[in-house]
């Protein structure tokens, strides 16, 4: 790993709710490289909690500690609404479950694209034109002409997903925070939306936060873990190394792994223990 982008130390983020207060994040470290880390856990567990914190879009509900919390030369903890306006989409951004819900659903896909680089240069029509062509081309879309003036709902969860990231690309960001990316498209367009998202840390050296709840993805897709369990990370593990995984949630969590050639009558359930938490 080279060049830290992110590092966060002791991170905690609290939600004060009707019910009470809830403990998101405990104590989460981590640093992020030029590299694909991946953040897995069961549903709950805080891992959403910690990418939206990076980029300071939690509600108002929320109290974040930490020790550290720095995205480059840029204290996350101490920079307020401006400085963060300045990151948010440009030197960070972060990537959605659901294409859908991100793109315009009445304006063509290849305007959206157009609108994203107008927002970031001056240029001519035609030349814009150009530049959302050639960002369609980097997403592997094919026929990128025929695909620009088509609307939302014309096209498929794959190929929203990889405008999306056209879009993102556009102002050259330094960490993209991906959000189970690839959970609402089935299997077939999901490793193009990996491939893609491959060649963006290999081509422009940038640092993925890639978070999931499919360990089996991760596994083969990232470089590093980060385990996460009730606002913990339980295990920080090389994702080659996870079959040497020390800790028993992420043995559980591996042994409950669907397995197509050794089929079993009962399916494993997951048998929590207090102590983890204080692994
Ligand atoms: N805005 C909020 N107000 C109160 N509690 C919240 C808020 N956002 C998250 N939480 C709570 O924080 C904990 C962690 O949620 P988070 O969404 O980060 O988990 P997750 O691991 O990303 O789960 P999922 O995979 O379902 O998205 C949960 O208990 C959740 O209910």
């Amino acid at each position: 790993m080279t060049d830290t982008k992110l590092e966060v130390e002791d991170l905690s983020v609290r939600f004060a709710t009707r019910d009470g207060l809830v403990d998101a994040v405990r104590g989460v470290s981590f640093t992020l490289g030029r590299e694909k880390l991946a953040i897995v856990g069961e549903s709950g567990s805080g891992k959403s909690t910690v990418g939206r914190t990076l980029l300071k879009l939690h509600p108002a509900s929320a109290r974040i500690d930490a020790r550290v919390l720095r995205f480059g030369d840029t204290d996350l903890l101490r920079a307020g609404e401006k400085a963060m306006h300045a990151i948010r989409g440009r030197r960070m951004s972060m990537i959605m479950q659901d294409p859908k819900y991100s793109l315009n659903p009445v304006m063509r896909v290849g305007d959206q694209i157009a609108e994203a680089v107008l927002a970031h240069q001056r240029l001519p029509r035609a030349q814009v034109r150009e530049m959302a062509i050639a960002m369609l081309e980097k997403v592997r879309i094919r026929e990128p002409q025929r695909v620009y003036d088509r609307y939302p709902h014309e096209i498929s969860g794959g190929m929203g997903q990889r405008i999306m990231i056209a879009m993102m690309l556009i102002p050259n960001p330094q960490v993209v925070i991906a959000d189970e990316p690839t959970s609402a498209l089935d299997v077939s367009v999901r490793s193009q939306v990996l491939s893609v998202l491959d060649d963006l840390v290999d081509e422009r050296g940038l640092g993925l936060l890639f978070i999931s709840h499919d360990l089996n993805l991760v596994r083969s897709f990232c470089d590093r873990v980060l385990v996460m369990y009730a606002g913990r990370v339980v295990e920080s593990i090389a994702a080659a190394d996870l079959d040497r995984a020390q800790h028993p949630y992420t043995r559980s969590l591996l042994a409950a792994l669907p397995d197509i050639d050794h089929r079993r009558a009962v399916l494993p359930v997951l048998q929590r223990d207090p102590g983890w938490l204080t692994h």
